[in-house]
């Protein structure tokens, strides 16, 4: 996978590149993560970057010329890199937010120019004509798109192939997907009194997969009800969650 990255603020995603899943990933080739920064466009004394608002109102905007050239120079080299055509992303506070349906689309999109925006954003004549799709992670203020990319990145990485070295957590991925995680136990068998369920060490290996997807159907049910309405249950789920609403009917 092809990502170009464009930033003020190039060495935050070491965070990404220098460890880890992603790291490995970079590494081995299975994903090449390329930057622009604005500022290396700047032409003017003071590399400036940044631009005042019309209209006047508090803080500034990523400076037009500045910012179109990065774009299209990480928008250049992905066609050279890929043959393709990238899609053009721009992370903000305006743009549909981000869930896992949306990252596998992302991920199979073919090469990425993600746009990180800092200040107050960018204008919006180059979002018109030169961003494809906005996407945001959540409804909470952040201080710029560089956390929101790497969040984005790191998640579209994992389902490519090749990424996550143990095929099958990423198969478990598909299995529970759109349900919550069942609850998990390692050594010591007791912690403070409290002993990891019998069944988990029983060797009883469909017991054990049975129980795992009980406790994720009703942990589901439990705390993100709203996931279960866009998740059909075939008879064996609708069984199991059956069985856990009745032993926790209170
Ligand atoms: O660039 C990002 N954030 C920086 C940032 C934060 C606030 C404002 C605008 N503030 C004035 C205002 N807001 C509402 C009305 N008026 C502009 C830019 C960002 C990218 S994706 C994402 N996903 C979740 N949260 C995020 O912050 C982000």
């Amino acid at each position: 996978m092809w990502i170009g990255v464009v930033s003020l603020f190039p060495e935050m995603f070491d965070a990404l590149t220098q460890q880890g899943v992603i790291g490995r990933a970079v590494e081995k080739q299975r994903i090449a993560l390329e930057f622009w920064n604005p500022r290396d466009y700047a032409t003017d004394r003071h590399r400036s970057v940044d631009d005042r608002p019309y209209g006047g109102g508090p803080g500034m905007l990523m400076k037009v010329d500045t910012l179109r050239a990065a774009i299209f120079a990480a928008r250049e080299r992905a066609q050279k890199a890929t043959g393709l055509v990238p899609t053009v992303i721009y992370l903000s506070p305006q743009g549909r937010k981000l869930d896992q349906q949306g990252v596998q689309a992302l991920a199979s999109a073919g090469p990425l120019v993600v746009v990180a925006g800092r200040y107050e954003g960018i204008d919006e004549r180059v979002v018109e004509s030169d961003i494809d799709e906005e996407w945001s992670i959540g409804d909470y203020v952040l201080s710029g798109g560089e956390l929101p990319a790497m969040v984005l990145i790191d998640a579209a990485a994992r389902l490519i192939p090749g990424v996550l070295g143990h095929q099958d957590s990423a198969v478990e991925d598909s299995f529970n997907d759109g349900l919550l995680d069942c609850p998990h136990y390692t050594r010591p068998e007791v912690i403070d009194g409290r002993q990891v369920p019998d069944v988990l060490l029983s060797g009883n290996h469909a017991a054990i997969k049975r129980w795992r997807l009980k406790q994720s159907l009703g942990r589901t049910w439990q705390r993100r009800p709203d996931l279960l309405e866009g998740r059909p249950l075939d008879a064996e789920q609708r069984k199991l969650l059956n069985e856990f609403i009745e032993e926790h009917a209170l």
